[in-house]
């Protein structure tokens, strides 16, 4: 069944969310309003999806929602926007897609007890049926008012809170580690002496089918190196090269500085 939604700030992840759950049919554009302080995103989405936006928030329109989205940055007036939104006396449940900020932080902004807080970090993925969203819920949200809206823009892991941190500098970070990596094999490709659209091409059949023999045989990465590395030639040259490089250490730092950044955001720091 599709749900009235009000959307609060208008910004990249909500569009992405928007986008999918109205193709999905969890929400109908009629019955989706977003505020967003920035006139020209107003106008880019009620043109775009035909939903009604406005850069003003008004608590009475709570009324007809089933479900609040909280989608500005952790950096934005979250916590008086959530005071609002606990005065209204309506108490929809809230989704809150800010990095960092906590439960507790936004039960403590509410102002409003038992209010019902369902913490969620999605991904821009939302077009391609790919990507992991984690939520938690507080002790008042019901799984059941979110579970249909949340699995129309990604899979949905519940997990327990102390979880969301890490889901945001690895899971939901993902894809940047992932364009990081095409971008510099496929700039290998061209310096190797390929074109762009061949270097592309090659690199983008490699990462689906390498992703797809880690998925259908369930082996271990080194079982699947061995099989592409025969003794003494090209693979283990390649692969001696990596481990003597910073490779994974980087990958593995730069995911711990994404989740220690998210934790930051949350402190205002
Ligand atoms: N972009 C991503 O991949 C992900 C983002 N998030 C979270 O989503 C939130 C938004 O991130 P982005 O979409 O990337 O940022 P963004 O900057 O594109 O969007 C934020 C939007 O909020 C609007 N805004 C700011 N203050 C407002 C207010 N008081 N009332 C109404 N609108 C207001 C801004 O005009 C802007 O359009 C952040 O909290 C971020 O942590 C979570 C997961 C992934
Ligand atoms: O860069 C950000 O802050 C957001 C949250 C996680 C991914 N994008």
């Amino acid at each position: 069944m599709t749900k009235s939604l009000y959307a609060i700030g208008g910004g990249q992840m909500v569009e992405a969310i928007i986008r999918a759950a109205l193709k999905n049919q969890a929400i109908s554009a009629d019955t989706t309003k977003v505020v967003d302080i920035s006139p020209e995103r107003v106008r880019y989405l009620k043109d775009t999806y035909h939903v009604t936006a406005d850069t003003e928030f008004q608590t009475e329109a709570l009324v007809n929602a089933d479900i609040i989205l909280l989608g500005v940055r952790p950096q934005d007036k979250w916590a008086e926007l959530a005071r609002q939104i606990g005065a209204s006396g309506q108490k929809k449940p809230l989704i809150s897609i800010i990095a960092g900020v906590t439960i507790k932080q936004l039960q403590d902004a509410l102002e409003a007890a038992d209010y019902p807080i369902v913490r969620i970090i999605p991904n821009t993925l939302t077009d391609t049926g790919f990507g992991v969203t984690g939520a938690a819920l507080n002790a008042t949200a019901n799984q059941e008012d979110a579970d249909e809206f949340l699995k129309s823009f990604g899979k949905v892991d519940y997990i327990p809170e102390e979880q969301i941190d890490i889901y945001t500098g690895y899971a939901v970070c993902g894809p940047n580690y992932i364009y990081n990596f095409y971008l510099a094999l496929t700039n290998a490709g061209v310096l190797g002496g390929l074109s762009r659209a061949q270097a592309n091409q090659i690199a983008l059949e490699n990462l689906q089918g390498a992703a797809k023999m880690l998925e259908i045989t369930g082996k271990h990465p080194y079982e699947l190196l061995d099989i592409n590395n025969s003794a003494g030639g090209v693979g283990i040259t390649a692969q001696h090269e990596l481990d003597a490089s910073d490779f994974a250490a980087g990958v593995q730092n730069a995911v711990l500085a994404a989740i220690k950044r998210t934790t930051e955001l949350g402190k205002g720091e």
